[in-house]
């Protein structure tokens, strides 16, 4: 598990995390989401011991990644992936690295024919799309077949194919009992991936919750179709629902569920067409969250 403990990183003036603490836990994806410049990085850096923290600690497992005995067995990193030496070819590049960490070569032939590179393991990497080089980074990451993984911001430059396997890797990847934690700018990709969000803004903390629990808060109303709507308004306001009527048929109920709803319209003989419990879209729910933190936007941008 990985935990970060009130993590403050300043680089001169500039407070890049700001007393962050958190907790990530086996078992299930975490998101790690916030605009340009939150902290993402930095803090990820932090915990692979790749910077040192002003103040504060990031363990992994309980002590600091750099005092691990067996790296790469321990935790799996994808933090940049054109940090590759562009001669070598993607079997060599992930040879060196097995080497260095007394990783056997049919593991480097596994990963690569895992992540579906095993068709250009000898092509130089110079040549790789920038999808490819996620791909092998990805590769690079599961070498050491870790219980802790972390991938900044993975789906970059992969197509829609590239981004529903990392999807799919990554669950599977939790539900073999490890510890994923991936940070992206994009929340409807995160809705779809993780168990667990922490949002992030400008160093802080500002949500750390379930994809399930933040659709409950942005819940808007129930939307209900009757053929008997105006009867059907009548018993839901006798029970305390606020109801509104839109322009295109229909009620929006606020303050009753819909199961509540569907028990007070059974109970009273009336037929239901359609049941529709609303949300705020999460993006729209996490645009909200960050507003105050949004470090650049366009000038006359939405906000
Ligand atoms: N090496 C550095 N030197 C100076 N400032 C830095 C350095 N690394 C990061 N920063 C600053 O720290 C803040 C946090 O940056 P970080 O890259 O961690 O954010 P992020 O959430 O990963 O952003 P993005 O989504 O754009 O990658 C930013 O204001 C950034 O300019």
């Amino acid at each position: 598990m990985i935990e970060v403990r009130e993590l403050t990183k300043r680089y001169g003036s500039a407070l890049a995390v700001d007393r962050l603490s958190f907790t990530v836990k086996p078992g299930h994806v975490t998101g790690f989401l916030g605009p340009n410049g939150a902290g993402k990085s930095t803090t990820m850096r932090a915990v692979l011991g790749l910077d040192a923290p002003t103040s504060g600690e990031a363990l992994i497992n309980g002590r600091h990644y750099a005092r691990s005995p067996h790296p790469m067995h321990e935790v799996g990193a994808l933090l940049d992936a054109g940090a590759v030496h562009g001669g070598r070819t993607a079997a060599n590049h992930l040879l060196c690295l097995a080497r260095s960490n007394g990783i056997g070569r049919a593991r480097v032939t596994a990963v690569l024919e895992q992540v579906g590179l095993g068709g250009v393991a000898r092509k130089r990497v110079a040549g790789f799309s920038l999808g490819m080089k996620q791909r092998l980074g990805i590769a690079a990451a599961l070498l050491g077949d870790p219980e802790v993984l972390l991938f900044d911001e993975p789906v970059n430059g992969l197509d829609p194919e590239g981004i529903r396997w990392i999807r799919e890797l990554m669950r599977s990847l939790a539900d073999e009992g490890r510890t994923v934690l991936v940070s992206s700018h994009l929340m409807s990709e995160m809705a779809l991936t993780a168990h667990r969000v922490l949002v992030v803004g400008r160093g802080r903390l500002i949500v750390d919750t379930t994809i399930e629990e933040l659709e409950q808060r942005y819940r808007r109303d129930v939307f209900v179709r009757s053929p008997d709507d105006r009867e059907l308004a009548r018993v839901l306001e006798a029970e305390g629902a606020r109801v509104e009527t839109p322009p295109d048929g229909g009620l929006s109920v606020h303050g009753l569920d819909a199961p509540r709803i569907s028990e007070l319209a059974f109970g009273a003989g009336i037929l239901l067409h359609q049941l529709t419990p609303r949300s705020a879209s999460l993006e729209d729910a996490y645009l909200e969250l960050t507003d105050e933190s949004v470090e650049y936007r366009a000038e006359g941008a939405a906000r």
